[in-house]
């Protein structure tokens, strides 16, 4: 079974990675999360994924390098779901990231204290993974 593909970004600024808080469904409100969505259907992933911190956050990003699971692929999330995530860095001519109508909140925090966070339950291996390998190069 295929699953609908989510995507999302580790939005990086002076050290830090960008999370936001859910503001729903009741299930997932008040968890934390890299900002993003689902794809949609004929949508280049990474298309999906600009379109989403416009729509989320107002933000113009510029993407890095995946962050892919050791063993390649995407991160599970449900039978249902998987995600790719991305590091990104907000463009110098874009507006500060902002929460929109799914977020109430967001922090910035270096990787290594992104885990005190109550994220959602498939994020954590994710956010581990940051902690193991650190942040990316700055964009050229
Ligand atoms: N955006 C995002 N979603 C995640 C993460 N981790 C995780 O399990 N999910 C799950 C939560 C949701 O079930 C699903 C993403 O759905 P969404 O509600 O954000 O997607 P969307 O903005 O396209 O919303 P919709 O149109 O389907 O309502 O993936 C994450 O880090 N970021």
């Amino acid at each position: 079974m295929t699953r609908t593909l989510v995507v999302a970004a580790a939005i990086v600024r002076d050290g830090r990675v960008l999370a936001t808080r859910r503001r729903y469904p009741p299930a997932l409100a008040g968890r934390w999360e890299f900002p993003g969505g689902k794809v949609e259907p004929g949508e280049r992933p990474t298309d999906a994924l600009a379109r989403e911190l416009v729509e989320e956050l107002g933000v113009r990003a510029e993407l890095g390098p995946e962050i892919a699971p050791d063993a390649g692929g995407a991160w599970p999330i449900d039978e249902r779901l998987e995600l790719r995530l991305w590091w990104a860095w907000v463009r110098p001519d874009s507006p500060e990231p902002t929460p929109g109508h799914g977020h109430d909140r967001l922090v910035w925090l270096p990787p290594d204290e992104l885990s005190r966070l109550d994220w959602l339950d498939p994020d954590r291996p994710m956010v581990d993974r940051m902690r193991r390998d650190g942040l990316p190069g700055a964009p050229t």
